[in-house]
């Protein structure tokens, strides 16, 4: 990037501005060097920042809900038979939903007439462990909180474990405080502080994992500091010309997207939970979008990254495509899911807001040609922006969450239902539906679904629509709620993933159902719903996405009953062929089954990356192959104050 374009850039993001941010000088946050080592142009790009206004506000609890998902005016209620989704934010909101109950009911025998289980905000917190002294310290860096509720609603990630013992208020061990830098060299502090007084640091981006990975280790006995990322959310420079960004890590997504929609881009990378999960939080997992075909997943979609080890600054030295410099070290941070330091500033690919965005559908006679409908597509490489198939079970769910106005899921009504049944002579109790996301020109967008027609017709597919597109990537973000209301009328759920080889994946598909039909059976458990929808697709294989609940009818301990299924599950799905996690990562669930996928050496290599990174076991988070116990007990031994 030429001097003149970083110029160009750094005063075309003044023009940008909009009610969501605030302008601020590199002098105002005491910056010493912000932005990547491309000196000659970053001094100019980055003389002024953008401080984005999240939409989360730092006391999360005013907006979230502190006992589950989302934001606490959006829920699914039960009024009898009759459900309701409320709140007016998703376009399912404030109506009723005629059908939930009965399905509920036929599916898990609940009973909707009872009082749902809403537990009580919780009064008492374990006292902090965190000396006065640190704290005083650290307050010198930054904002600190030793608030209980502050440390609780970040203790955990999403978990089916974490919602219950977050309900029960039942965590074995709660960070001692929570501390919000916003700027690098805040965290180099901070991180300087932990290890000279050998207390520990959790990065906390929006907790929206689902593998344990951000939940406290339980048996960790030195103070335990959340290190809460929100605040570092600027927008540090913005080039026009090289479509980058350089933006601190604590970004949510949604504020991100929005920001640079704002100023005619867009990143593309959609997580299913991009209004909650930031930018650090995905490259610390390896996240993936729903829209990667155009976009990339997060390893495709980073320039750049600086990360406050233990040991020092952690970046490279330039800002290039590619480069052949031995092992590509940078890929050590993604997926170290907090275990190595803090993510704090990424430079990101952006790209132009698409002219045309348009949704389709598509119908199959059952899953096994909506199947090699996506195999020949992806052979093809004809994948639009997002393509996923869901499995009866979900489409059947999408009528049950048929409103009073009819929307849904993906609905066939009238004619169509007609036309597919009758006519086609679909099998309802078998069909399948695949969604379409396309963007692009409005040329290349109809060629694109002119193609998917031709190709859907070779295996039978059917087109049906672009509302039951739209309605189906819509359930997405409601899906997400209903793990709540499940809870509250006793059924235990949770959704888990895998990628897998394209010549494995049928079998997979119907050995897992099979086994976890099998683990209940065992168990005297015939209220269940195992489900699947393959959500990404590859050159060499894809991503299937499981949904498992179970009614808790008699279960002595529900959650770890779940959690023993879905180990079965996954010992299945590895010996199909599948993968520990096409997404998700390892956190503390998944460690099992870590040595065994990486193999000895690669484990070793992990191993001595940690200790080359964080001797002193500071980021003692006990994710992927650490352990989670600390040896190190005595804090005032240890401090060298
Ligand atoms: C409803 C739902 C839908 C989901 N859909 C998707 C999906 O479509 N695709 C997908 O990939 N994942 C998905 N996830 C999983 C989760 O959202 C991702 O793992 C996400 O990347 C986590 O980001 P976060 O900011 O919430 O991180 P957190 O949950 O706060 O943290 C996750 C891990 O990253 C570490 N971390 C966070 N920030 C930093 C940082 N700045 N520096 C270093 N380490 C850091 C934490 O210590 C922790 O180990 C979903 C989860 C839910 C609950």
């Amino acid at each position: 990037m030429s001097a003149a374009s970083a110029s160009s850039s750094g005063s075309k993001m003044k023009n940008v501005e909009n009610d969501n941010s605030s302008k601020r000088t590199v002098g105002s946050v005491k910056k010493k060097n912000s932005g990547d080592k491309n000196k000659k142009s970053d001094s100019i790009a980055s003389s002024t920042i953008i401080k984005v206004k999240s939409v989360i506000p730092k006391r999360r609890q005013d907006l979230l809900k502190w006992y589950g998902w989302g934001y606490k005016d959006s829920m699914f209620k039960l009024q009898g038979h009759t459900a309701t989704f409320t709140g007016n934010r998703y376009s399912i909101g404030g109506h009723t939903l005629p059908h939930l109950a009965q399905w509920a009911i036929d599916k898990f025998g609940i009973d909707p007439s009872r009082e749902p289980k809403i537990p009580e905000l919780p009064k008492k917190f374990a006292e902090s462990r965190l000396p006065e002294s640190i704290r005083l310290e650290l307050e010198e860096i930054a904002e600190v909180s030793i608030d209980g509720m502050d440390r609780l609603i970040r203790a955990h990630g999403q978990t089916l474990k974490d919602m219950a013992q977050l309900r029960t208020n039942s965590f074995p061990r709660i960070p001692d405080a929570v501390i919000w830098p916003d700027s690098h060299e805040q965290v180099e502090q901070i991180v300087q502080s932990a290890s000279r007084h050998n207390f520990v640091i959790i990065p906390f981006g929006g907790g929206t994992s689902v593998s344990g990975a951000v939940t406290c280790p339980a048996k960790e006995t030195r103070p335990i500091v959340v290190l809460d990322t929100s605040d570092l959310n600027s927008i540090l420079w913005l080039d026009k010309d090289q479509l980058l960004a350089r933006v601190q890590a604590g970004i949510v997504g949604q504020d991100l997207e929005r920001e640079m929609r704002a100023r005619g881009f867009t990143v593309g990378h959609e997580p299913d939970s991009y209004e909650f999960s930031t930018l650090g939080g995905w490259v610390a997992t390896r996240a993936s979008g729903m829209k990667k075909n155009t976009y990339g997943n997060i390893e495709d979609l980073i320039v750049n990254t600086k990360v406050v080890t233990a040991r020092g600054v952690f970046e490279k030295s330039c800002r290039v495509p590619r480069m052949s410099c031995g092992p590509e070290w940078e890929h050590v941070i993604m997926g170290s899911e907090g275990c190595f330091g803090v993510v704090t500033e990424v430079t990101i690919k952006i790209r132009p807001l698409p002219p045309v965005v348009r949704y389709g559908s598509l119908v199959f006679p059952d899953w096994e040609s909506g199947f090699h409908f996506e195999r020949e597509v992806a052979r093809q490489r004809l994948q639009p922006s997002s393509i996923r198939l869901m499995d009866n079970e979900q489409f059947r769910f999408g009528q049950a969450l048929k409103t009073e106005n009819t929307w849904g899921g993906v609905l066939l009504d009238g004619l169509k239902r007609l036309y597919i049944t009758k006519i086609k002579g679909f099998d309802p109790a078998k069909l399948c539906v695949v969604t379409l996301l396309m963007e692009g020109s409005a040329e290349e967008v109809s060629a694109r679904e002119g193609k998917l027609n031709n190709i859907a017709a070779q295996f039978g597919g059917i087109p049906a629509g672009a509302t039951n597109g739209e309605n189906g990537y819509t359930l997405t973000f409601v899906i997400a709620y209903l793990r709540d209301v499940a809870i509250e009328y006793d059924v235990v759920s949770e959704s888990f993933e895998t990628s897998v080889p394209w010549d494995r994946t049928l079998a997979l598909c119907a050995n897992v159902k099979q086994r976890i039909r099998n683990e209940c059976a065992k168990r005297g458990i015939d209220k269940y719903l195992i489900s699947h929808r393959l959500t990404q697709t590859y050159d060499a294989g894809c991503c299937i996405y499981f949904y498992f609940g179970h009614y808790i009818g008699n279960c002595a301990d529900p959650v770890s009953t779940y959690e023993e299924i879905e180990e079965a599950a996954r010992d299945e799905i590895i010996a199909c062929g599948g993968s520990i996690s096409h997404h998700h990562g390892i956190g503390k669930l998944r460690k099992k089954w870590y040595a065994d996928t990486v193999s000895e050496p690669g484990r070793q290599l992990l191993l001595a990356a940690k200790k080359a990174l964080d001797p002193d076991n500071i980021f003692a988070l006990g994710n992927m192959a650490f352990e989670e116990h600390s040896n190190n007990t005595d804090v005032s031994v240890k401090s060298k104050l």
